[in-house]
């Protein structure tokens, strides 16, 4: 079963575009990424979705219920977790958190000091107290308090330093192994290659590509680390060679063509040392974005 689809979704703002025709879905049980530079329209479409903002053309469904007909019951149903958390100052961490759970008619409060004490939280502060990053903690344990059936989170690491973005992870994981469905927004690569299933590539607010993680990893892009005896620097016009970069005496570039033209163009060459292995999500996303 598809928890989110989207058809042709179009959000236009007075100013300009946010996002054009974005198509694509996402099944039960997934992790999917969705991964853009800024402002290429993730938030615009995640804000759709949740019927914050209202799409221009186009259609959306979340648990096959209209985003826009149907919007509460499916906030009521979502963890939404936004790039920017907003909350009322002056109130304590603990005292927001009820109030969010009863929002959501849950009643298991015990989560709320479990989540806390694994994010390592202090639930007694008050928020205006708390610094940008313990603020983010407070809105992944609103987000995750309720137990929802799917999570949607926008650029959900940001102000975690790397020790908390692991917890956070596993916590992840353990809404995972529950059945939850995880759809994220980042900018940061290595976290969606780690996480995701698959991912969604959204440029300039139009979606360039839906892709396992894995397929996209290994799409026939290589990375080709090379270097040549006596010091020699490696060049080519070899096409589908790309981003060649020296370091001292060793080059390194993106292939995109077949192997075996490689393999019989660079035979020749006095090659002292030859790797090809695959490339970095960043590296792959660089490709698309040439
Ligand atoms: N409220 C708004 N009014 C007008 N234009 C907007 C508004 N919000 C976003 N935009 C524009 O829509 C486009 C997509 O922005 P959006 O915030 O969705 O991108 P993003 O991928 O989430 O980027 P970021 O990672 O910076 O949050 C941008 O060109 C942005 O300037």
């Amino acid at each position: 079963m598809n928890v989110i689809e989207m058809k042709q979704l179009t959000k236009m703002y007075k100013k300009g575009r946010g996002i054009e025709n974005i198509s694509f879905s996402i099944k039960e049980g997934e992790i999917f990424g969705f991964i853009g530079p800024n402002g290429a329209g993730k938030s615009t479409t995640i804000r759709t979705l949740l019927n914050y903002i209202h799409p221009t053309s186009g259609s959306a469904t979340v648990f096959g219920k209209d985003i826009v007909k149907n919007s509460k019951e499916i906030r009521q149903r979502v963890g939404y977790l936004p790039s920017e958390v907003h909350y009322y100052d002056d109130m304590k961490a603990l005292d927001l958190l009820l109030y969010s759970a009863k929002f959501h008619q849950y009643k298991q409060i015990n989560r709320i000091n479990e989540l806390a004490e694994k994010l390592q939280l202090d639930l007694t502060k008050k928020i205006e107290d708390l610094s940008f990053g313990n603020r983010k903690k407070v809105g992944i344990v609103q987000t995750l308090l309720h137990e929802p059936k799917l999570l949607i989170l926008d650029e959900p690491t940001g102000g975690l330093d790397p020790l908390m973005q692991n917890i956070f992870f596993d916590l992840l994981n353990e809404e995972r192994e529950k059945g939850a469905t995880i759809f994220f927004s980042s900018h940061i690569l290595s976290e969606v290659q780690k996480m995701c299933d698959r991912v969604a590539i959204i440029k300039d607010g139009q979606l360039v590509k839906v892709e396992r993680i894995e397929t996209l990893t290994k799409n026939n892009l290589k990375k080709v680390n090379v270097k040549l005896e006596d010091g020699k620097l490696f060049h080519s016009t070899l096409e589908g060679i790309i981003n060649l970069e020296h370091n001292g005496d060793n080059s390194s570039f993106l292939y995109s063509g077949r192997m075996k033209d490689l393999l019989q163009h660079i035979h020749t060459m006095d090659i002292s040392d030859i790797s090809i292995e695959e490339p970095s999500l960043e590296e792959v996303f660089m490709h698309f974005y040439e």
